[in-house]
């Protein structure tokens, strides 16, 4: 078997958790990170960075991307070729739009690749979801469109949701960071009765809400209780924000992810206004952010 020397591949954004779905699911969305991978003959690693912050990616064998590129191999018994690593930068670092997924889904879709597609999708969706530790953003960023999984009695269940097609995605991506596992360290191990209820009937209620886009449904279900209440403090300006997008006619806000980025649903005629307002609301809170509406990705990974 001839193995290929180049491989590009291209990994949507994604947005995790939609409020109540805390760690299980997740959208891609049209926000991409591309990297190709060369093989070297001479030995050694060079990893290229491009792209806005670019200079913030690690250019050494601690870059995430080379970490799951090494960790395939490590899981084949095989030793990691020599490599180039051309990274264009689309997707925002640490802002909860699944920076880290991308490079996870990244390094080891390109690796199988290059090994001459040794692993299944679902052993690579394993792999993923081990690294990231949840699977709520690399399993979107694999499949694309809104995906949820659930563990079985033997590995994962990956259901695809059904999202109507008039809810339009606004993202307010601000210009700070919050990094995943300083937003994981703020929630409680434990929860009450309470408010495990109280997340599973607003999450059955966001899945039919995602599914008619039926207004009433969708402005309750995007409450939540395992996460957010201990989040926002994170987040400066979080309430202005909400209220701002809530006023402009959103059906709600939640974070995105971990955070800091903000996400509002809206119905495609209302989403241009809702995020003008986002976008107001926390300049006058002195915080700079750009918004977005993206539409979901249904593609998930791309090679070529
Ligand atoms: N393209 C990339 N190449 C290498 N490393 C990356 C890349 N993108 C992200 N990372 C690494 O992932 C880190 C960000 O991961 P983190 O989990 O904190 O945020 P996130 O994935 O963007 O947000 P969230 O998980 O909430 O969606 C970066 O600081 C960097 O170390
Ligand atoms: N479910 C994860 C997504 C961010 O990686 C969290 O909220 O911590």
């Amino acid at each position: 078997m001839s193995l290929v020397s180049t491989v590009t591949v291209k990994v949507p954004a994604t947005t995790a958790n939609l409020g109540p779905g805390f760690d299980c699911i997740g959208a891609a969305l049209k926000l991409y990170n591309e990297v190709k991978f060369t093989r070297l003959d001479a030995g050694g690693l060079i990893i290229q960075v491009s792209g806005a912050e670019a200079e913030k990616v690690q250019t050494d064998e601690s870059n995430l991307l080379y970490q799951a590129f090494v960790k395939l191999y490590q899981y084949i018994e095989q030793t990691p070729p020599s490599v180039k690593i051309e990274i264009k930068l689309g997707v925002p670092l640490a802002r909860g739009l699944g920076s880290s997924a991308t490079a996870i889904v990244g390094g080891l879709v390109a690796a199988n690749q290059l090994a001459g597609s040794p692993l299944s999708e679902l052993q690579v969706m394993e792999l993923a979801i081990a690294m990231e530790g949840h699977p709520d953003n690399v399993v979107p960023a694999l499949l694309g469109g809104c995906r949820l999984a659930a563990t079985s009695l033997t590995g994962w269940e990956i259901c695809d949701v059904t999202w109507h097609r008039d809810i339009v995605p606004v993202v307010a991506i601000p210009d700070f960071e919050l990094s995943t596992s300083e937003a994981r360290r703020v929630l409680p191990t434990e929860v009450s009765r309470a408010d495990a209820i109280f997340n599973i009937a607003h999450f059955g209620l966001l899945l039919r809400g995602l599914a008619t886009n039926r207004q009433e449904w969708l402005k309750a279900a995007l409450q939540d209780k395992l996460h957010q209440p201990y989040r926002q403090a994170l987040i400066p300006g979080y309430e202005a924000v909400n209220t701002a997008a809530v006023a402009a006619g959103a059906y709600g806000m939640v974070i995105s992810g971990a955070g800091p980025t903000l996400l509002a649903l809206a119905d495609a005629s209302e989403a241009k206004t809702v995020g003008t307002a986002m976008l107001n609301a926390w300049k006058q809170e002195g915080i700079t952010s750009i918004v977005r509406s993206l539409p979901l990705d249904t593609q998930g990974v791309t090679i070529s």
